[in-house]
């Protein structure tokens, strides 16, 4: 897969040579390429936003320096990325789609955001896909945050990653769309807290089906709108699989 990031801060992407997701660049399982949205302007301020039209606070990115530089990185099939404020929420099952996909590109905005022209332009463009995206329902400076949240979490599920694949299974908002349970490791007595006996019985079918019920109280008390979306099945599945 290659993923192209585009920005005016391309070292707040830097965090991406380190851990998986530098090991991924660094084994070819991932093509991921920082651009300096700057490097397509062509004046010599290497301007990028201007006053909004209509008025108002800010200032708004320039469509013709983001179409120059989005003509450069998209290719036909390319799926061009754009976070906003305004954008779909970010999910598990959208990072699982996008993980099937060739050619990312993620157009990081700053100040109130990219001139709208350009999305409506790429969207208009044969052969590729726009989408805005959300990573959650607070206000961030800028989408680099955000393209941070994407790559990782669409990097990861890339086969050869994750270490051990079966740790993809097991995962908050996995396959049956419920949270973690909670783990523990030694020693077994610390702070003057034990773990629970479950845990040590050596009894797989019990430890399954603890981790399940603390996994489902968790989902109930903590993310009541996940437990409308229970995907009831999966759970009978993972059930049948203890
Ligand atoms: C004047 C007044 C009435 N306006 C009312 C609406 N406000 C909305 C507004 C606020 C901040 C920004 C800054 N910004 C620029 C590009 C950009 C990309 C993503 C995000 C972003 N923030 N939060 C997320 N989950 C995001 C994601 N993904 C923020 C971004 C852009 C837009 C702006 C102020």
């Amino acid at each position: 897969m290659r993923i192209d990031v585009v920005s005016i801060f391309p070292d707040y992407l830097a965090p991406l040579d380190l851990s998986l997701v530098g090991k991924a660049r660094t084994g070819g399982l991932l093509d991921l390429r920082v651009h300096d949205l700057r490097d397509w302007t062509t004046d010599r301020h290497r301007t990028v936003d201007d006053t909004p039209f209509g008025g108002g606070a800010g200032m708004v990115m320039r469509p013709d320096v983001w179409g120059t530089a989005l003509d450069s990185v998209l290719d036909d099939g390319a799926h061009l990325l754009v976070p906003t404020p305004s954008g779909a929420p970010l999910t598990q099952r959208t990072a699982e789609r996008l993980a099937e996909e060739q050619h990312l590109v993620v157009a990081c905005g700053r100040y109130e955001g990219i001139d709208a022209r350009v999305a409506e332009h790429y969207r208009a463009r044969p052969g590729v896909r726009v989408s805005e995206f959300s990573i959650g329902d607070y206000v961030l400076n800028g989408g680099e945050v955000a393209a941070l949240v994407l790559v990782e979490a669409v990097a990861r599920l890339l086969p050869g990653v994750v270490g051990n694949p079966e740790s993809l299974v097991e995962e908050s908002h996995g396959a049956a769309g419920l949270l973690e349970y909670p783990v523990y490791t030694k020693p077994p007595q610390w702070a003057g807290l034990d773990v629970p006996d479950v845990l040590l019985s050596g009894h797989h079918g019990r430890i399954a089906r603890w981790r399940r019920d603390q996994a489902l109280r968790r989902t109930a008390g903590r993310r009541p709108d996940l437990v409308a979306a229970l995907d009831v099945a999966a759970l009978d599945r993972a059930d049948l699989a203890t």
